[in-house]
């Protein structure tokens, strides 16, 4: 793990999210620091999007707070929206727009954004500028969504699963993107242990949702005596992670 700034990026005090009988976020409690990339790890159901989204705003908590370097994500949504980049599972998305048309609407939302081609290079998805985004493939999809998520250079990026379904070549070039951001913090929800092991500096592992272990990927196999972070999953979990390898092992 590099050397990190200790300055508080993002807060999570006491999150609770209730649906009716179901509580999907069981009193979650967050520190995630400033050049940091922190990785959100569980198995299907855990409670991981649905704790994401309350960080970025899009969800408001029954119980608790969420601080971005200081603002409420729900009050302060204006100035929040300049410093948050967000890549969600289910794109709310203009289909209608081609790439470069989204790419330019939401360079439009930062004060100082990458420009337009660089961000669509960064993607490999130059050549699909004028493709609506309905008529891109679904890693296309992905691609350019994870292209809007940090066109805006925002100090907060989110990003759900980031590689799910792309291609190796897809995965190694958006890993080198998010190894390159130095100063950003970053939020990875994965289900892909060779993306968290590598991208990762800490990880907390949500279970039921509620945080069950939280530390560097070499801890948390250390906590559970395990070679692997995988090992380390199933033997603190008692479940097994859903994984791109090994699609049929979800529980
Ligand atoms: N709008 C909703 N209404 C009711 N229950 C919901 C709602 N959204 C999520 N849930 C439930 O809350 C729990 C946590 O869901 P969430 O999507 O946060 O899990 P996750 O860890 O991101 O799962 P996955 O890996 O499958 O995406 C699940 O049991 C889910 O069914």
């Amino acid at each position: 793990m590099s050397s990190r700034s200790s300055r508080i990026a993002i807060t999570a005090d006491r999150l609770v999210k209730r649906y009716k009988k179901k509580t999907a976020v069981n009193d979650i409690s967050l520190e995630i620091h400033h050049g940091e990339t922190f990785g959100i790890l569980g198995a299907n159901g855990a409670g991981k999007t649905t704790t994401v989204e309350m960080l970025a705003g899009l969800r408001t908590p029954t119980e608790g707070t969420v601080r971005i370097w200081g603002l409420d994500p729900l009050a302060d949504r204006a100035r929040v929206r300049q410093i948050l980049g967000v890549q969600l599972q289910q794109a709310y998305m203009h289909g209608a727009l081609t790439a470069r048309e989204l790419v330019d609407l939401y360079r439009s939302f930062y004060p100082n954004p990458l420009d337009a081609e660089q961000a669509l290079a960064m993607v490999d998805l130059l050549d699909k500028a004028k493709t609506k985004f309905d008529n891109l493939s679904g890693g296309q999809m992905q691609r350019l969504s994870i292209a809007l998520a940090l066109i805006g250079q925002p100090q907060v990026v989110i990003l759900d699963e980031l590689t799910t379904g792309l291609d190796p070549r897809a995965r190694r070039r958006i890993w080198a993107t998010i190894e390159a951001l130095e100063e950003q913090t970053v939020i990875l929800v994965s289900h892909a242990m060779d993306e968290v092991e590598r991208l990762c500096n800490r990880v907390a592992l949500i279970d039921a949702g509620r945080i069950i272990a939280l530390g560097s990927p070499q801890e948390l196999r250390e906590k559970a005596g395990a070679a692997t972070l995988e090992d380390a999953f199933v033997s603190l979990t008692g479940k097994q992670i859903h994984d791109e390898e090994n699609e049929d092992s979800t529980l």
